[in-house]
């Protein structure tokens, strides 16, 4: 396990990570969130069935795919067919959005659709002042404040049985309408306050209404009944679509306050309670738009006049500019150059719904008779645009909870990140692919490296054994040597000085082996420390400290370091030096590198997507320059161990040359003593047959026998002594030979380590050469990066001057166009004028003449020569591409708007005489019933047949009508 962090605070950690990103991700960071579009189709009303419309819209069962005019289909997020009940569209689309409102996310719901299709229903704000509201005729508004304050006291009583801090709520509510664009408040008696309303947006780029009164509230009948109120407040008159007919666009706000503890979120992404003593708290406001959209009409059909026509007309103005800012948010290429929010207060107001920091819903409602199929298709076609529209959704928490939230986050993710390295973490790449990271390779390659050193050690251990035993075969020969020499001391005192000799010479021997054999354990122990000495290197290179890096104190050990650590100096100094030129190049390179960055920062607001991408570049080029420098790095390491190992190696030569000297002179003066005493006993031998033999010829008479016996025995022991002193100088020399033979061996270590030697200062040499040649093209490579970085910022600052000069020709044609129009316009005036002057002129003197008043050329070719020279130069060819285009453009729209108009008109008469036709049925019916004559029964019979075939007539009529439209519509 890894330092520091048990398998459960790892795990934790982990966790801990997952959850907080996931938290980051689901509140601080915005997420492209499209507005939701659902379709309600309401039912027939009883004077539509009268006048016999029939249904033209089919919805495909379990999909949200609806199709009208015969095959136009359109699909949206939800579709509530006629007979829908309200709680299910409350449950269906709202009640999460209701919901999300206690995670800080605004929302709004807008109903739109024409007039009497169902908005005020479906938005639950049609109140009657005397009838008691049926429960389940209950629309979105009163439902979304319901749950909004069953799910307080829910989520107070969760925290009581939790044990934790009671959430604090603070709901408030604003009601306003736009009426013929002035904002009213509904909450308000007084009607004088509106004039002082401003629309105003925040710093935040929130909308919010100065000088309307926001209503505290806490529970839902207090609630119900400002609601109520207000939509009472509502100005509302009857026209021929709707007797109760929205005559402004209404807007129910409701603001949601709330300080509660901090929950985190469980691997599923749900939130778990917080632990009891973790409990940081956390403010949250959201707020809830209800927008009721006056309903979209046609004059002719709904009969206005005066008052009314004059609001139909404000109406339909604002729904223009709102479908306006829809167009321009959902626009096909999806970037939006300008929203149009400023061309009317109900866009304005509407700003943070769409395309803002809203989940936006827009419930489009339709009538699904054929009386209404012009408008329920125009209404689909709007709705669907609006699906194309992207808000940016964010939770909005106070700064200071938001900032706590992100600094979590990044403890928890950076001691996560941290615990991958530690741990080697597999990672899924881009690919797919399992990696590990990094950190981790290294550490498994310092571990094989330690294990190798460990082995290392272990050899050498091994040797040390095998010298403890040769030391202890040599003390136990020391030992025999004693004996015997004390043997001898008891038993020869005359002639035995040069044994003591010899003795000595063994003795000294041996002193001498003891002293080879310490210095050996004294190489073995610099060898040791040497190692031990390069691992502690490669530890700090590495950033860690191995627990066996402090040695007892020792003088001898701490002389051997210091002379490695000079060594190792002198080394590095000699590298640093070959360095020092690359060294220079690179950082005067970097220091280019840096004057062209400065160079270009001054074009960095118009070069943003350029500089990001030569960022990414310039990140590639930085990964590649530290994956060279690692290698560059791991290069020197090896070089180092190298060298220590060079100077081990030569360490060990060293001690075993001086051993092999040492062995040497003993060999040679053990080999003069043992042929001193050979030549003496042979001398001895050649005295005793001497004395023998004069013995012999004086045996007659100066000599007794016993004397000669005597002489003989003397000298007999004498020789005999001798001949054992002689045998303990073979078993002496034997020993000796050995020695010898060890001596050989080492010797073989000792050519195996010079030819080793002779390798790794090889290998020195080979690596000296390949880092200077890693040196030499790492140089080459920055040096080539500086020059392509040169090259990309020449490159963008071309591109920003080539962006630069077709911004200013594209103003400058904007302008041209804009100057050329006005002077069209002027030119027509002018026109329009001379030719009133022209025939004010022909009315009075009849006369041609008056005819050829001097017209002023409107044409483009003069309009042009008009401009001057710099604009005419600019690019004529494309202005008029441009200008030819927008005209044929126009020309194509007008026509098929003509051409759609007329379709419409024709399915209004239409219409119209399938509803006179049901009408005489009706009365022709009535009549046949009560004629009792059988003739007049007969005709009315007749009359009633014909009626009916014209009533099929008819509606294949209408059918057809309703296709060709769709058709025509259909066309681009
Ligand atoms: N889903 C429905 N179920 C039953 N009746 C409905 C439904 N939708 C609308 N109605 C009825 O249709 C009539 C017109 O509805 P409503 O007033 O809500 O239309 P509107 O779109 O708000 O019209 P306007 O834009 O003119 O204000 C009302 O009498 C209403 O009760």
């Amino acid at each position: 396990m890894t330092e520091g962090c048990t398998e459960r605070e790892c795990g934790d950690i982990f966790e801990a990570a997952k959850k907080l990103k996931k938290m980051e991700s689901s509140s601080s960071s915005a997420k492209d969130t499209c507005v939701q579009v659902a379709l309600r189709i309401r039912p027939q009303g009883t004077r539509e069935k009268l006048e016999g419309s029939r249904v033209c819209t089919s919805v495909l069962p379990g999909e949200p795919q609806v199709t009208i005019g015969g095959d136009r289909s359109f699909t949206y997020d939800y579709i509530f067919d006629q007979p829908t009940p309200q709680h299910a569209v409350f449950e269906g689309c709202v009640e999460r959005l209701v919901e999300g409102l206690f995670d800080g996310y605004n929302a709004t719901v807008l109903a739109y659709g024409q007039t009497g299709s169902g908005k005020t229903h479906t938005m639950g704000t049609a109140f009657d002042a005397t009838a008691h509201l049926n429960p389940h005729d209950a629309g979105v508004i009163p439902r979304a404040i319901q749950h909004v304050f069953r799910k307080i006291s829910e989520s107070k009583s969760s925290s009581l049985s939790q044990g934790l801090l009671e959430p604090i709520f603070e709901v408030s509510v604003q009601f306003v309408e736009l009426y013929n664009d002035d904002i009213l408040d509904l909450l308000t008696e007084d009607r004088a306050t509106s004039a002082l309303i401003r629309i105003h947006e925040d710093n935040r780029g929130e909308i919010v209404l100065n000088g309307v009164a926001v209503r505290p509230v806490q529970d839902l009948e207090t609630t119900m009944e400002i609601l109520k109120n207000g939509a009472l407040n509502r100005t509302v008159a009857s026209t021929n679509m709707n007797e109760q007919s929205s005559r402004s666009h209404a807007i129910f706000t409701l603001h949601l306050k709330q300080q509660r503890v901090v929950s985190s979120l469980d691997e599923n992404g749900q939130p778990t309670p917080p632990k009891p003593g973790d409990m940081e708290m956390e403010m949250l406001s959201a707020k809830f738009h209800f927008v009721d959209l006056a309903g979209s009409e046609r004059m002719k059909r709904t009969g206005a006049t005066g008052e009314r026509a004059r609001e139909g007309i404000s109406i339909n103005v604002g729904l223009l500019a709102l479908g306006n800012v829809i167009a321009a948010l959902g626009g096909a290429t999806g970037k939006v150059s300008h929203v149009p929010y400023r061309d009317s207060k109900l866009t304005r107001l509407l700003q943070d719904s769409l395309g803002g920091n809203s989940r936006t819903l827009m419930i489009a409602c339709v009538s699904p008779s054929d009386s209404d199929f012009v408008e329920t298709l125009n209404t689909m076609k709007y709705a669907n645009r609006a699906k194309e529209i992207k808000n940016k959704v964010v939770a909005n928490q106070d700064k200071s909870s938001k900032m706590i939230g992100e600094l979590r986050g990044r403890i928890a993710s950076l001691e996560s990140e941290l615990l991958e390295f530690k741990q080697g973490r597999r990672t899924l790449d881009s690919d797919g692919t399992e990696v590990v990271n990094d950190q981790y390779h290294e550490n498994v390659l310092l571990t094989a490296e330690v294990n190798q050193l460990r082995f290392r050690v272990k050899a050498l251990t091994e040797t040390n054994e095998i010298l403890r035993s040769r030391n202890v075969d040599l003390m136990a020969a020391k030992d025999s040597a004693a004996l015997q020499s004390s043997d001898s001391v008891n038993g020869n005192t005359g002639e035995d000085g040069e044994v003591d000799t010899v003795q000595k010479t063994f003795r000294k021997y041996l002193e001498e082996l003891e002293r080879t054999k310490s210095s050996l354990y004294e190489s073995q122990a610099t060898c040791d420390q040497l190692r031990k000495e390069m691992s502690r290197w490669k530890a700090q290179a590495t950033g860690r400290i191995p627990q066996d890096s402090v040695f007892s104190p020792n003088i001898t050990t701490n002389k051997l370091i210091d002379m490695a650590r000079s060594e190792i100096d002198r080394e590095r100094k000699n590298f640093a030096t070959a360095d020092a030129g690359q060294t220079s190049d690179y950082a005067s390179l970097g220091a280019g590198a840096a004057t062209e960055e400065d160079g270009t920062s001054n074009d960095a607001d118009e070069l943003d997507e350029d500089d990001l991408d030569r960022d990414e570049d310039m990140d590639e080029d930085e990964a590649e320059e530290m994956k060279k420098d690692a290698e560059c790095n791991a290069m020197q390491d090896n070089l180092n161990d190298v060298m220590s190992e060079i100077s081990i190696k030569e360490r060990l030569i060293e001690q075993l040359e001086i051993s092999e000297h040492r062995l040497q002179s003993l060999r040679v003066t053990y080999e003069r003593k043992l042929s001193e005493l050979s030549l003496r006993i042979k001398a001895t031998e050649a005295e005793r047959d001497k004395i023998l033999a004069e013995g012999a010829a004086r045996q007659t008479g100066k000599m007794s026998d016993d004397q000669a016996k005597r002489i003989r025995e003397e000298y007999e022991r004498k020789i005999a002594d001798m001949r054992k002193e002689y045998k303990k100088l073979q078993a002496l020399e034997r020993e000796h030979q050995k020695l010898q033979e060890k001596g050989e061996r080492e010797r073989q270590q000792m050519r195996q380590y010079e030819s080793e030697l002779k390798d790794l200062k090889k290998m020195k040499v080979d690596l000296v050469k390949k880092i200077n040649e890693e040196k030499k093209r790492q140089q080459q490579q920055a040096q080539a990066n500086a020059k392509a970085l040169a090259a990309r910022d020449k490159q963008s600052r071309m591109q920003a001057n080539k962006i630069r000069t077709l911004e200013m020709k594209d103003k400058q044609r904007e302008q041209f166009l804009k100057k050329t129009t006005v002077e069209v316009s002027q030119l027509r005036k002018e026109r329009a004028q001379q030719q009133a002057a022209a025939r004010a002129q022909l009315n009075k003197t009849s006369t041609a003449a008056a005819m050829r008043t001097p017209r002023v050329p409107v044409n483009r070719r003069n309009l042009r020569a008009g401009q001057p020279e710099k604009e005419l130069s600019f690019s004529p060819k494309q202005a008029k591409m441009k200008w030819s285009a927008i005209e044929k453009m126009l020309e194509r729209s007008v026509v098929k708007r003509q051409l759609v108009r007329k379709m419409e008109d024709e399915l209004e008469r239409y219409l119209q005489e399938r509803h006179k036709l049901i009408s005489d049925i009706a009365v022709l019916e009535k009549t046949f019933v009560s004629s009792s004559e059988i003739i007049d029964r007969d005709g009315l019979m007749e009359a009633l047949d014909s009626a009916k075939q014209k009533m099929i007539y008819l509606q294949e009529q209408i059918t057809e009508s309703q296709k060709a439209i769709v058709d025509v519509d259909e066309q681009v």
